[in-house]
């Protein structure tokens, strides 16, 4: 396959580059083989051989290549209520509607019927990469996997373990550590086996719901399981003022350091929200090389304060962006771009110098800081990554000015899922929205 047209992408933190017009040439594993500009000597002959092959694919004028979004934080079975029961904090939501939502899962229809909409639902926003909690129940989990494995998206998946029965409600926890353990390294080899099986790019995850939720055993058994099978690891750590006093109250420890006492924090972890982190907690993740699930929309409602997202980038840490369906009520990474630029000038306005971001900061998160934070090649459009892509459409290109910067800024302010007209996850069209004219 061949796209010729204009395409947006990130550089840096603080760069994304625009090229007007050039040939993306993908080869037969879904990966960004060339990228040929207008000046080149062979650019009309690639052009041609495209066409004879039937493999061109023009992207019309006021449409862009973009890379596809990495979700660094989505719960999965928690969509059915995205968007309701956000009336009180982290604490009392998860007791009182969360966990009485995830049990439901148990029954593999229900869990067939939600996840399918969930992974249509992100691909349709763009999505591409996505980093799951799944529940409790191994089988639903694989459900899941075996949804995402049939919509072409790039999964990774965590059984969530829970047993710590002060923290966890009877009808919705591991029934003990031994319980918690084994079933996550089923899970773990089951989903192996289907990846291998299958060529489906989808992979394991060690995941401890967040400190209040397991007991110790359980905390060093994931930490031994992460090291055994070299797998990421995903939690919440220091999400809410409530969060870290738990964990000194249980381990006269900072969240940050009861989760490395267990080795849960490398440089494969990812952490969701942190925005109660001091500057000492900041230290142990750049030493481990741990990077932040950044959730603007969540954190809003149970953060108790807004994510320094400037001054972390400036710590050498790397960050991605995350949806936290259901904390968060939107499936969109655009949503939550735009939160995380609206949340930084007001962190601003409280008194903190220089925090605010950009749409291109939040850009790169988005992209580049996802790929990263899951170590595979992906988020840019470049020559040796994976060609995920979403082709996205400007309202207003016949209205505006047409500069780069008044563009890309538009389409990160203005995109819904109606002007994402086709993605691509490592080359295969995962969503195709019919016929699309470019400019409406
Ligand atoms: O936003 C959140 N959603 C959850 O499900 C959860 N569990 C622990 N901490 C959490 N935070």
């Amino acid at each position: 396959m061949v796209f010729e047209g204009a395409i947006f992408s990130s550089v840096s933190f603080d760069k994304a580059d625009f090229s007007p017009k050039v040939l993306t040439c993908i080869d037969q594993s879904g990966l960004i083989d060339r990228i040929i500009s207008v000046d080149e000597p062979d650019y009309k002959s690639v052009k041609q051989t495209a066409e004879n092959l039937n493999i061109l694919h023009p992207i019309p004028k006021g449409s862009y290549l973009l890379p596809g979004f990495i979700d660094l934080h989505v719960h999965a079975p928690q969509w059915p209520q995205a968007g309701l029961a956000l009336d009180k904090p982290l604490d009392e939501w998860l007791q009182k509607y969360t966990f009485p939502l995830e049990v439901k899962y148990k029954d593999l229809n229900f869990a067939k019927e939600n996840y399918t909409g969930l992974v249509n639902e992100l691909l349709e926003n763009g999505t591409t990469t996505v980093l799951y909690f799944g529940s409790i129940h191994t089988d639903a989990n694989l459900v899941l996997a075996d949804i995402c494995a049939e919509a072409g998206q790039r999964a990774f998946i965590g059984k969530v373990a829970m047993d710590n029965p002060t923290q966890t409600p009877e009808y919705y926890r591991d029934s003990s550590s031994k319980e918690s353990l084994e079933q996550t390294e089923l899970f773990i080899n089951r989903l192996l086996d289907k990846q291998k099986k299958t060529g489906a790019e989808l992979t394991p995850v060690i995941t401890p719901r967040f400190v209040p939720s397991c007991t110790d055993e359980t905390l060093a058994g994931l930490g031994n399981l992460a090291k055994k099978y070299d797998l990421p690891i995903q939690s919440h750590c220091s999400e809410s003022i409530w969060e870290d006093h738990y964990a000194i109250e249980r381990f006269n420890l900072r969240d940050t350091q009861v989760l490395d006492k267990f080795h849960l924090l490398t440089s494969k972890s990812i952490m969701a929200h942190a925005t109660q982190l001091n500057d000492s907690d900041l230290e142990l993740f750049k030493q481990r090389n741990t990077a932040i699930a950044h959730c603007p929309i969540s954190n809003v409602y149970f953060g108790n304060s807004v994510l320094p997202v400037k001054h972390i980038h400036e710590k050498n840490i790397n960050m991605g962006m995350g949806t936290d369906i259901s904390g968060g009520f939107s499936p969109s990474i655009y949503r939550n771009i735009q939160q995380s630029v609206m949340s930084s000038q007001m962190l601003q306005d409280n008194s903190h110098s220089d925090s605010r971001i950009s749409a291109t900061n939040a850009f790169y998160l988005a992209t580049i800081g996802g790929a990263k934070a899951l170590h595979i090649k992906t988020g840019q459009i470049s020559v040796g990554y994976k060609a995920d892509f979403q082709i996205v459409t400007d309202q207003y290109f016949n209205s505006m000015s047409n500069e780069p910067q008044d563009v890309f800024e538009r389409l990160i302010y203005h995109t819904t899922k109606s002007e994402i007209n086709e993605v691509y996850v490592s080359g295969k069209q995962v969503i195709n929205r019919g016929e699309h004219h470019g400019r409406k």
